[in-house]
């Protein structure tokens, strides 16, 4: 069974200032699967529908049509059995008491989410512990800074060990460390078996943890693959990234069958690109001759891939 489906969804709104019955379409007929135990990025720029997707999950907003399921459960005619399967983090500052301390808002959605009583304040000091809180635990969360807040966003959405998570630009507002630590996180959050969806601006971030990633445009998507099939789409090219190359060798280089193109940058890098595979291990095998042994091979990565797709509308690409 899938842990999410999705079939032909779509979801339309009233336009804020238009005419009476004008609608804009945030989504536009999306089908998607997430597997079991699968960490699914979905990447888009400003206005993509990623949110909007995100809540319908959530049972919080309803499709205009088509049908998401979770775990087999269709969210809107089985709300009842999908909420407790689900963990929400849409970041802000709704769903956190300000007022409260830490430990009491993970007592209180607990609680609200049907963890019993006797579990409520380990769970919570667990994940008060592993988010890295617990010298924060009894301070009011109106005095946490963002990042703080955001790690206790995800601490909360764990509370009733959903089996599947929705993960809302999970990272924004936290310190490099954190995010590191996030990533990590994932990691673990796979190995228990949970299934993720996650949206995010950082490619880094998406290239590191998804299995596999949808990449969203206006309502619609493009692609759905792994990060390295997405960095074929660009490019049948295999690319080799060389260090001290003779510039003898340079020169002979570039008139070899397969190999498209040979680019020495101001950092000395050299990048040679061949046809495919077949021409990469005979260029391997000359640099190494010559003494070449800083050498790696590479594809296009994600941020690569969104950008020739996409643009470069909404995307942090500077991280
Ligand atoms: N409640 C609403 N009423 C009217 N239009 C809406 C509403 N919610 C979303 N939209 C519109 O639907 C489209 C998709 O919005 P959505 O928030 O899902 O995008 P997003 O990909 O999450 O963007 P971001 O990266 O900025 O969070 C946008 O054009 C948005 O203006």
């Amino acid at each position: 069974m899938n842990a999410i489906e999705i079939r032909g969804l779509r979801r339309d709104f009233p336009l804020p200032n238009g005419e009476r019955g004008a609608l804009r379409t945030a989504l536009d007929g999306i089908n998607l699967t997430v597997g079991e135990g699968e960490v699914h990025a979905l990447l888009g720029p400003n206005g993509a529908g990623k949110t909007t997707l995100c809540k319908i999950l959530a049972t919080v907003l309803v499709p205009s049509a088509g049908t998401a399921r979770i775990l087999g459960r269709d969210v809107v005619t089985r709300l009842a059995t999908v909420r407790p399967l689900i963990g929400c983090v849409f970041g802000g500052d709704r769903g956190l008491y300000g007022r409260l301390s830490a430990r009491r808002n993970l007592h209180y959605w607990g609680a609200l989410y049907g963890v019993p009583g006797h579990e409520l304040r380990a769970r919570a000091a667990e994940l008060l512990d592993r988010f890295g809180l617990t010298a924060h635990a009894d301070e009011r969360v109106e005095t946490f800074s963002r990042g703080m807040k955001q790690r206790l966003h995800l601490a909360r959405g764990l509370m009733h060990a959903p089996r599947v998570l929705l993960l809302d630009e999970p990272t924004t507002g936290m310190d490099p460390v954190s995010a590191r630590d996030f990533r990590t996180l994932i990691g673990e959050l796979r190995r228990e078996g949970r299934s993720i969806l996650l949206t995010t601006h950082d490619m880094a971030e998406a290239e590191t943890v998804c299995d596999r990633a949808t990449l969203i445009d206006d309502g619609r998507i493009l692609h759905t693959a792994t990060p390295r099939e997405l960095g074929a789409l660009l490019s049948r090219h295999e690319r080799i990234e060389a260090t001290d190359v003779p510039a003898q060798l340079l020169a002979q280089m570039g008139t070899r069958s397969g190999v498209t193109s040979v680019n020495t940058g101001p950092d000395g890098i050299t990048l040679i690109e061949v046809t495919d595979q077949d021409a990469l291990t005979p260029v391997l095998r000359l640099l190494v001759d010559a003494g070449v042994t800083n050498l790696a091979t590479t594809r296009p990565g994600l941020e690569e891939v969104y950008l020739q797709l996409i643009g470069d509308r909404g995307m942090d690409v500077a991280s």
